[in-house]
């Protein structure tokens, strides 16, 4: 499908709790279809449900390496359902982040140096994993996304 329009600072859907997903259909794969093709269209390293419209709790995370992050993982691209942090590390590391829909501008951010996650598939299966570094950056912040919350509300 073409890419969606990006929701921007403003507009409401960016600022609600999504809703936790429960019919894993077509339509759900159809919406993290869109939601891939934009991230990709906007060269993006994750994108989350809200910010194409859809209060709903998935997002998807694609890092690569990148200027700021030269040895971030290129990884294919997961889409995460219903993500939760199950233990999260002490430690907080500051870094550089952006937001698809926060355009140009670049914010240092706190996160946990590392995670235990949860989420599901597409076809519902239950996944865990431990992340760190760039990854688990990514993920806090589109779970932030689902959570109402943008980098503007994470300014220290
Ligand atoms: O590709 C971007 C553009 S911003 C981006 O990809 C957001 C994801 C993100 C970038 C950097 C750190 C954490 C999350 C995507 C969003 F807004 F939809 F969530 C980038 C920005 C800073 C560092 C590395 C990469
Ligand atoms: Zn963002």
């Amino acid at each position: 499908p073409t890419p969606l329009p990006i929701c921007v600072t403003g507009d409401p859907v960016l600022y609600q709790i999504a809703a936790p997903v429960t019919e894993f259909d077509a339509r759900l794969e159809a919406l993290a279809h869109s939601a891939m093709v934009t991230m990709d269209a906007a060269k993006g390293v994750g994108i989350a449900a809200p910010q194409i419209g859809v209060s709903l709790r998935f997002f998807i995370v694609a890092s690569r390496a990148n200027e700021r992050y030269p040895d971030a993982p290129n990884m294919a691209p997961v889409v995460m359902v219903n993500p939760c942090i199950l233990a999260a590390s002490n430690e907080l590391v500051a870094g550089e982040e952006g937001c698809l829909s926060v355009p140009g501008k670049r914010l240092s951010i706190l996160r946990h140096q590392w995670l235990d996650v949860s989420w599901q598939s597409l076809d519902g299966e239950t996944h865990h994993a431990r992340l760190e570094g760039f990854v688990a950056r990514i993920f806090q912040h589109e779970l932030d996304h689902l959570d109402g919350i943008t980098l503007l509300e994470r300014i220290e």
